[in-house]
């Protein structure tokens, strides 16, 4: 099998012993360990973004190889493929899943997964293996070594990669749901995190112009947004309803998972496994509400707080009154473009490793 754009595969043969370093505990292996009841070495694609979080993604992916290897290894065809700059991902996911790839899973930060689920989709519709003979589908998987790596915190993860791997081990997977974004030009969009509108994700696209400074490029892109930001109209139709005036919307966000911007709780009721999204709305805010409320923000008990607002939909458009076209939107920390959008969720639509 030969992906697109691998950097390296690295193969054990199955009968090559477990290697113990300073980074492998010896993990109970047995009865847990799925892979090992089956005769067909899995193919795992690994998607490494060497430049995430400001290059210490690609360093620890070089500590964790030797970790992996024995780990997985013995069961696994371990495919390694550094990408050469943004969108690359989308790319080598569409390609393994072609090629029967067992997964695909993100080594970086939200941006990185970001890709690799929109590499899960191509025209419209899932990709899928060029194989008729192959039963098996592709699942997701992610390494979370990111600057913020919201979307782990929704599933609970803990900020460690050998339990990462110990969840590749034992393969479990679970369906999770996708959002998708259309625009003018009618080409889809896919997230699997937050979309947001208007102040949050202005400050989105310029914090994505400070990750040098780690965590701290959030605070530094939401003052750069503020300046010169006018709380807008918009025109919204929830669920194929009628169209109504949100007056003076200062962000929406709609959540399939509950954090963005490095562990702001924004959509805390929002769930990847309900078939809705939550859409939270905040309006008529100033600059000191959210000096005010930042702490509710983050811990998620914003909903309570006078003018944020919180619905479940399944599908949401949205439109700007003034027709000033200068609406930001984003969907995981990546710049869209402005409104008009149409925002749908696709329930259950990619098999996770969870
Ligand atoms: N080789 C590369 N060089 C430069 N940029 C890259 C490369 N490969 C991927 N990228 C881009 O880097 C962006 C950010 O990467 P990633 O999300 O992994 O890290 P992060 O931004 O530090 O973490 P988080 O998104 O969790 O805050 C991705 O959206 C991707 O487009």
């Amino acid at each position: 099998m030969v992906y697109y754009g691998i950097a390296l595969v690295v193969a054990m043969p199955k009968s090559s012993s477990l290697i113990h370093n300073s980074m492998a505990p010896d993990l109970p292996t047995a009865a847990a360990d799925r892979f090992a009841a089956s005769s067909r070495r899995r193919d795992l694609v690994f998607v490494v973004n060497p430049k995430g979080a400001n290059g210490r993604t690609g360093k620890d992916w070089k500590k964790l190889l030797p970790y992996l290897r024995s780990r997985l290894g013995n069961h696994c065809n371990i495919c390694e493929s550094l990408t050469s700059g943004p969108c690359h991902a989308i790319d080598i996911t569409r390609e393994a899943i072609r090629e029967g790839a067992d997964a695909v899973i993100a080594v970086g930060g939200d941006g990185t997964l970001h890709e690799v689920i929109n590499g899960f989709f191509w025209g419209g519709k899932p990709v899928s293996c060029q194989d008729p003979q192959v039963s098996h589908t592709t699942a997701l998987g992610l390494i979370p070594l990111g600057t913020g790596s919201d979307f782990a915190r929704t599933l609970k993860w803990k900020n460690s990669p050998q339990d990462a791997i110990e969840r590749i081990a034992k393969g479990q997977r679970s369906r999770i749901d996708i959002g998708v974004i259309s625009g003018e030009d009618g080409e889809s969009h896919y997230f699997n995190n937050v979309a947001d509108i208007h102040l949050t994700a202005k400050a989105g696209y310029y914090a994505s112009k400070y990750k040098r400074f780690g965590n701290l490029c959030y605070v530094i892109g939401a003052l750069q947004a503020f300046f010169g930001h006018h709380n807008q109209d918009l025109k919204i139709k929830v669920n194929e309803g009628e169209w109504e005036v949100y007056s003076q919307v200062t962000a929406l966000c709609i959540g399939n998972a509950k954090f963005f911007g490095g562990g702001m709780k924004i959509t805390p009721n929002a769930d990847p496994t309900s078939g809705n999204f939550e859409v939270v709305t905040l309006q008529d805010f100033k600059w000191y509400h959210f000096i005010r409320y930042l702490h509710r923000l983050y811990n998620g008990t914003h909903l309570s707080v006078k003018n944020v607002s919180s619905i479940s939909a399944h599908t949401l458009e949205i439109e700007e009154v003034s027709g000033n076209s200068n609406i930001y939107v984003q969907s995981d920390g990546e710049f869209l473009g402005f409104l008009p959008r149409k925002f749908c969720i696709l329930p259950t639509s990619i098999e996770m490793i969870s």
